[in-house]
This record gives structure tokens, C-alpha cells and sequence, in this order.
């Protein structure tokens, strides 16, 4: 891939969560939640199927509101942009699909197609701009919406597992791409069952197991000397219940 020096190397806001929690119909799914990430780093965050990690993304990026507790940015917050498992992407062309963001975004006419051009080429969909998006396959659906996250030039870049659905090398497109937009400056946090793939990818992981964040380590710590049985029977192939 190319150098693309419009995205800037910045000093990442810090995200502070206290207290955070998300109860739904009287049942508590998250939380209480305090945690605070800092610094331009790739978080993973891990645990079991229904441990809160979508909820605890969507959270983050603005998606849904707690129920009690107080998300905050110190300072301004961030540019933001998520990745979904599925992607969502609108019914028409996929270089059409990036000059809409464009446009929403109060890009100039004049130069959303050579930007989008450039997006679609970054992520080696340049010869796929005419086909409808929708009939792309799942890996390159998700390439095009990484293009399109690209185009936004986020701060922070939200994952919420993004490869479940896909085949190796396409997992290996993701990957790429994620370590792209953090060489360039972006904040990563990404959720994954994947214990090879967070290995391949994380600074610090997030561990959540039914709603609570059991740990919070340096990758390393994490895989080598997990602090909770929770996380010691994860690693192993245990099932967590
Ligand atoms: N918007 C919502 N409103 C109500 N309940 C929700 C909402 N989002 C998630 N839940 C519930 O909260 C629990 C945690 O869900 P979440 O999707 O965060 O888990 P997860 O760790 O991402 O699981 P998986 O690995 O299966 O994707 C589940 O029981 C889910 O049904």
C-alpha cells in the first residue's frame, strides 16, 4: 500500500469510563464498568458469545446510550468510525458508496472521486468501482467499508468483529488494514473471539466475561500469566460458562 499523508499522526484522546453500565428490560448486560484507554494503542477485546463486547463498543463509539455511569473524551472527542461484523453498505456502486460518505462529510465535489479512487485502490478494490456493493463478497464488503472508514481519517477506529464471517485471506486483508490505519495514527479497538488473531494484532486486551470487565492487560501479561481463571480457561479452549 501506498503512503497516504493526508491522515495526520495525532495524540489520541483519552477514553474514560465510570460506573459505566447498560441494563435492558431490568437485566444488567454490562457494568458497572470502569476502565480507561489511553494513548494511540490496538486494544482487543475478548471473552465468551453474549459477554458484552458489542455492547461495550457500541457504548463507546456513541451507538447507545448507558443506562447509568459516564463515558467522556478528555479533551474533544475523537473522529470515530466502526466496522460491523456484517457490513453495512448502501444499494448502489461501490465507488458510489465512498462518494457519498464524502459528501456527507462537506467534501468538495471536485474531489470526491479521486479521493474515493485512491481509497478503493488502498484497499486493491480499484477494479471493482462499478460493481454494486452488495453483491461484492463478504470480504470485499468489508475492504469497502474500511475504504470508507479510511476516507474519514478517523482518530479512533472501532472493529466489531470484523473477520468472524470471513475466509483466511480475507482475514488477512482485515489484519492488514487495521495495522494500516494504526501505522497511520489511528486509535484501534477491536472485538474477537480470535485468540490467534488477537495475538497477531494487540497491545493491551480487554477481557469481558457476562457483562463484567474481568481484565484489563498488556497483551503480553494477558497470554502469558491471564490474572483471572476466567481468562486462564479462555486462552486454554475452555469453555467459559
Ligand atoms: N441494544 C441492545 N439492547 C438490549 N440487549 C442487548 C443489546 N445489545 C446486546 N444486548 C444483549 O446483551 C448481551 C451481550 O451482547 P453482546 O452483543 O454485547 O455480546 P458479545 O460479547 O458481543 O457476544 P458475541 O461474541 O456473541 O457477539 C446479550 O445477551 C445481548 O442479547
Amino acid at each position: 500500500m501506498n503512503d497516504m499523508t493526508t491522515l495526520p499522526v495525532t495524540d489520541v484522546p483519552t477514553l474514560e469510563m465510570q460506573g459505566v453500565t447498560f441494563i435492558h428490560r431490568g437485566q444488567r448486560l454490562l457494568g458497572p464498568l470502569d476502565l480507561q484507554l489511553r494513548g494511540c494503542r490496538r486494544t482487543l477485546v475478548m471473552g465468551p458469545n453474549g459477554a458484552g463486547k458489542s455492547l461495550l463498543m457500541r457504548l463507546a463509539h456513541g451507538l447507545l446510550k448507558p443506562t447509568a455511569g459516564r463515558i467522556h473524551w478528555e479533551g474533544s472527542a475523537p473522529r470515530q468510525a466502526m466496522v460491523f461484523q456484517r457490513p453495512v453498505l448502501l444499494r448502489r456502486s461501490a465507488l458510489a458508496n465512498l462518494t457519498y460518505a464524502l459528501a456527507v462529510t462537506g467534501t468538495p465535489l471536485a474531489q470526491r472521486r479521486p479521493l474515493a479512487r485512491e481509497a478503493l485502490k488502498r484497499f486493491g478494490l480499484a477494479a471493482l468501482e462499478t460493481r454494486p456493493a452488495r453483491v461484492l463478497s463478504g470480504g470485499e464488503q468489508q475492504r469497502l467499508t474500511l475504504a470508507r472508514a479510511w476516507l474519514l481519517k478517523p482518530e479512533v477506529l472501532f472493529l466489531d468483529e470484523p473477520t468472524s464471517a470471513l475466509d483466511p485471506a480475507a482475514i488477512k486483508a482485515v489484519e492488514d488494514a487495521v495495522q494500516e490505519f494504526h501505522a497511520h495514527g489511528t486509535r484501534i479497538l477491536m472485538s474477537s473471539h480470535d485468540l490467534h488473531q488477537a495475538r497477531r494484532l494487540a497491545d493491551e486486551v480487554l477481557f469481558l466475561n457476562r457483562g463484567c470487565l474481568v481484565e484489563h492487560s498488556d497483551a503480553r501479561s494477558f497470554f502469558t500469566a491471564p490474572a483471572s481463571r476466567e481468562a486462564r480457561a479462555f486462552i486454554q479452549g475452555e469453555l467459559v460458562l
